[in-house]
């Protein structure tokens, strides 16, 4: 058993061996003479191989660009447009090394990387009955028909703009994911640029895969687009949703504030790193509890694959009066499963479930809630689901949360505008101005510089 331990490493293949590990400094004690290095040595080469809190900082000019829109005293300023350019160079920059915007000045969005644009503008178009029908009956037939030049010619001939909008904005994504590709395949051929960014070490794992376990080019492209797609708009909504919250709770955004300030204070001013900021409690309470009440995606859909009984939490009355505490759900049915109602179910979390309250989470949680067995992967919630298929990136983005509220907050007051804001929930929930137009998301917010 201890020589196949030892030996197994060299002969089984593993996806790990893709994941490049912290070198160690000797062949034969591996990384123990790390755990004993006081010098610190050995966590600064992490650093600058792994990227950290503080690089990614340095990367966003996004706090110069708001200093400058504020120099003169608070502006109105579209927060929604900023977090899809951030949320969009924070994957570009740690996913696939890419840069997709500069963040440095304010840009108009004709100014915008297409990518940007066409996300932006792919939520608003969904929303509707029409996006029912479609999904639901057009999608799952052309699904089906395998001949994508004739779908394109399909596409092309209907005589509707909002379907040749979307067509734009998918050939848009799909461009783009090829160019990423192509511009790592280049470096590759050029001799490695060396990056260890997800797709980059993909595009090199790819190259080396024996043939059967390679994938094709239109899969990489799909992993590339899907990864942009997947992090860039539901991140973007849920920054909006808790700088939206925050203008309308002012001494939450205070005591937020505060608590910012102190930890670098007591950091020697200098900026928080990975750790610190992680370990921030009320930070992390308005974050959670943001994404409890406000999921940027409120439903889940799901297919069944095989007849199935469904057991109920508790009994319901059917229409002939009987309680049932099961379903029966036959193959091929689709399945809504309500997010936002799991997420605040008032026999869960209380009498409060629907009040947005971030200090539920600095106490210990309703022993009911720990008793739901939700599916979930964070928290008992089922903002990033559970199971198989739940969300890999609920930690960058977390992550990416935190560091992006310390850099605004720490400079800069949010206060709501005059007009009232409506979100929509088309698929990823997003703002538009009351009256204004659904395909056109915005969130204009008060920003003020802080006289500090
Ligand atoms: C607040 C931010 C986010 C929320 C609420 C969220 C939520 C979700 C949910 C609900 C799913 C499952 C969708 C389904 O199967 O129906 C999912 C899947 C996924 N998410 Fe996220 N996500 C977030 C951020 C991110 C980020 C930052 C990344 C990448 C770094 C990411 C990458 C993915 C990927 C690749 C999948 C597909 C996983 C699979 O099907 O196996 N997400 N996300």
């Amino acid at each position: 058993g201890l020589t196949w331990k030892l030996v197994r490493e060299y002969l089984v293949k593993s996806p790990l061996d893709q994941i490049p590990g912290p070198r160690s400094s000797s062949w034969l004690a591996g990384n123990i003479p790390e755990f004993y290095d006081k010098t610190g040595k050995h966590y600064y080469q992490f650093l600058e191989d792994y990227g950290s809190v503080m690089k990614l900082q340095g990367l966003l000019g996004l706090q110069k660009s708001f200093m400058n829109q504020v120099k003169n005293g608070p502006k109105e300023i579209d927060i929604l447009h900023w977090m899809s350019r951030t949320t969009l160079e924070i994957i570009g920059q740690s996913g696939m090394g890419y840069s997709f915007d500069s963040l440095k000045e304010d840009a108009g969005s004709a100014d915008l990387h297409p990518y940007s644009r066409s996300v932006k503008r792919f939520g608003g178009l969904l929303s509707g009955t029409h996006t029912f029908f479609i999904t639901s009956y057009i999608l799952p037939f052309a699904a089906k028909l395998n001949y994508p030049r004739l779908k394109r010619w399909i596409v092309e001939c209907i005589p509707s703009q909002w379907v040749h909008d979307l067509k734009d904005i998918v050939d848009t994504i799909q461009k783009t994911a090829v160019d990423i590709y192509r511009t790592k395949q280049k470096a590759m051929i050029e001799g490695d640029d060396g990056k260890k960014d997800i797709i980059s070490i993909l595009v090199r794992a790819n190259a080396s895969a024996a043939d059967e376990d390679r994938l094709s080019d239109e899969e990489v492209f799909g992993q590339v687009a899907s990864l942009t797609f997947a992090a860039m708009d539901t991140s973007s909504s849920a920054l909006s949703r808790i700088i939206y919250i925050l203008g309308e709770h002012q001494e939450v955004q205070d005591r937020l504030r505060q608590e910012l300030f102190e930890a670098k204070k007591n950091n020697n001013g200098k900026d928080l790193d990975y750790d610190q900021i992680t370990t921030l409690p009320f930070l992390d309470a308005v974050i959670r509890e943001t994404l409890r009440l406000h999921p940027p995606l409120s439903i889940a859909i799901r297919t069944a694959r095989k007849d199935m009984i469904l057991p109920l939490s508790k009994p319901i009355k059917s229409t002939t009066g009987d309680h049932i505490s099961e379903i029966f759900v036959p193959n091929g049915t689709s399945l809504f499963a309500s997010i936002y109602g799991a997420n605040a179910d008032p026999e869960i979390w209380g009498e409060d479930a629907q009040e947005w309250k971030p200090e539920r989470w600095l106490k210990d949680l309703p022993e009911k809630v720990e008793a739901s067995q939700m599916p979930s992967i964070y928290s008992h919630l089922m903002t990033f689901l559970g199971g198989s298929r739940a969300c890999i990136g609920f930690k960058f983005a977390q992550l990416e949360f935190k560091i992006v509220l310390s850099i605004l907050l720490t400079s800069f007051r949010f206060t709501s505008g005059p007009q009232k804001i409506l979100w929509t929930m088309p698929g990823i929930t997003s703002p538009v101005l009351e009256g204004g137009d659904i395909t056109h998301p915005s969130l204009p917010m008060l920003v003020s510089p802080l006289d500090v």
